[in-house]
């Protein structure tokens, strides 16, 4: 392994042991709580030292994003969730704010700006994660390096509509992302779902350095890997019906099974005979009460004096948190690129002003030229409807734009990377050129078209402050 080439810049680290003790998690469904909750973790307790790669397996509806999400501090108490244990880094209580600033978390589905390319999704995180030009550069550079992006760094990341990188350079983006804030723990929800399986290899090795050689702590679920992949694993946490039946180093897996009566037939891939045994069958009820007798009789003990163990300590690494206006300068360059490249949404939203614009100027074509009352009345009908197309082109950030940006909005909040009003500033402040540009457009059109005098000019100014006041609300 080259040590020279993964090892990141900033400083070694003493490393993070994240630990949980006594965890159940209960889920009621039943709004009136009067049956009993279903419980998804069952009294579990675990360790995932620094150093390491600990990988959560099992069948399917076992637990294992639930746990992984528990200790992201994703899931939180309510009146219908109930979460009892102690969660703790380095022997230390923490929350979803303290969590951000120690950790990192790759979800399921990549979640990116899609008109951004992969350096400059990476930038945007050094960005605001580094005050110091030369780091902002050389962590870029080592993500870049150490992900094999390099190639496609100036490829846009892309959506449905926009052909962007492929999805195991997204993944590797994405993992890129935690990269370059460069925390003590990675948490990653099956990092290799939707990858074949040489791409799923190359992502699990690339975990693996990142641990040997940085001391970082790397949790993460996973479905049926295959033998190399397995291989990779420090840690093994196996879950079924949310209760552990197997923690520990991978070396000492098969031995433990064989004691407790499941011998694994040679040429198997271990992982693939141990989760089928605990498949949530009828048949297979006798086999998995054998897992848990044997689990609580020979590891429970173990992993209780582990913890015992463990000393309290500092967390490290408390991460550089951008000031208000460096925030609102990252988010409004982004939205500046964005606005530069979706060249459709651009475009369908002057479509759309032309279009309102000869509308309303068709429906009252020449209507200030008619004599009398019905003349004023058609006028003044007129500029309501012109008054409200302006306002319904106003709302287009708000109905259209946010909930395609939303997700991508959620994880970087989660991750401390802005605050939410940061972002309330920058994004209105994208639009302000439409705010004026859109509403002149469409009373040009008018103009002409209804045939409107000189007092036009005041309706504009009013239009522009009726959206200035729209977003700012
Ligand atoms: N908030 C919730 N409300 C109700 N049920 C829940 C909730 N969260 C999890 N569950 C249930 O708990 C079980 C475990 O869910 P979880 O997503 O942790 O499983 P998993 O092991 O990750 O499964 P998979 O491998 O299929 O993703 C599932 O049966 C799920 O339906």
């Amino acid at each position: 392994m080259n040590k020279a080439q993964i090892v990141p810049q900033k400083e070694q680290i003493n490393g993070l042991t994240l630990s949980f003790k006594n965890l159940n998690y209960i889920v009621n469904q039943d709004k009136n709580n009067q049956t009993q909750g279903r419980i998804i973790l069952n009294n579990i307790s675990g360790i995932c030292p620094p150093g390491k790669v600990t990988a959560i397996l099992g069948a399917s509806g076992a637990g294992k994003t639930s746990l992984l999400n528990i200790l992201a501090q994703r899931i939180s108490t309510k009146s219908n969730v109930q979460i009892t244990g102690d969660i703790l880094a380095n022997g230390n209580h923490y929350d979803s704010e303290k969590f951000a600033r120690f950790s990192g978390y790759v979800m399921q589905n990549d979640i990116l700006f899609a008109t951004l390319t992969v350096k400059e999704t990476l930038e945007f995180v050094a960005n605001l994660k580094y005050t110091n030009e030369n780091e902002k550069i050389s962590r870029v550079n080592y993500a870049l390096k150490t992900l094999k992006l390099e190639k496609c760094q100036n490829t846009l990341i892309g959506n449905e509509l926009l052909k962007g990188i492929s999805g195991g350079e997204r993944k590797r983006t994405s993992i890129g992302v935690e990269l370059v804030r460069d925390p003590q723990c990675i948490l990653l929800d099956e990092p290799t779902s939707g990858l074949d399986s040489f791409t799923a290899f190359v992502i699990i090795n690339l975990l693996k350095k990142l641990s040997v050689v940085s001391k970082r702590t790397i949790i993460f679920t996973i479905h049926q890997p295959s033998s190399d992949i397995y291989l990779l694993f420090d840690q093994i946490f196996l879950l079924a019906k949310g209760r552990f039946v197997y923690q520990g180093p991978k070396e000492k897996m098969i031995d433990y099974f064989q004691s407790i009566g499941f011998e694994c037939p040679k040429k198997a891939n271990p992982l693939d005979y141990f989760i089928s045994i605990m498949q949530n069958e009828e048949n297979r009820q006798s086999d998995i009460q054998n897992l848990f007798k044997g689990y609580d009789n020979q590891i429970q003990s173990q992993i209780d004096e582990q913890l015992s163990r463990i000393q309290l300590k500092n967390i490290e690494n408390e991460e550089f948190q951008a000031n208000f206006q460096q925030q609102v300068v990252q988010i409004l360059k982004r939205g500046i690129l964005n606005v530069k490249r979706d060249k459709i949404l651009v475009r369908s939203r002057i479509v759309m002003a032309v279009f309102l614009g000869l509308l309303v100027g068709g429906i009252f074509w020449g209507a200030a030229n008619e004599p009398g009352f019905k003349g004023t009345q058609s006028t003044t009908g007129g500029l309501f409807f012109l008054v409200m197309s302006s306002f319904m082109t106003a709302l287009n950030p708000v109905i259209v734009q946010f909930p395609q940006e939303r997700d991508v909005f959620l994880r970087e909040e989660n991750s401390k990377l802005y605050s939410t009003f940061a972002y309330f500033v920058g994004k209105s402040s994208i639009e302000i050129p439409f705010l004026i540009i859109f509403p002149i457009i469409q009373q040009l059109i008018c103009y002409w078209m209804i045939d409107l005098n000189d007092q036009t000019a005041s309706i504009v100014l009013i239009n522009i402050l009726d959206q200035v006041e729209i977003v700012w609300d």
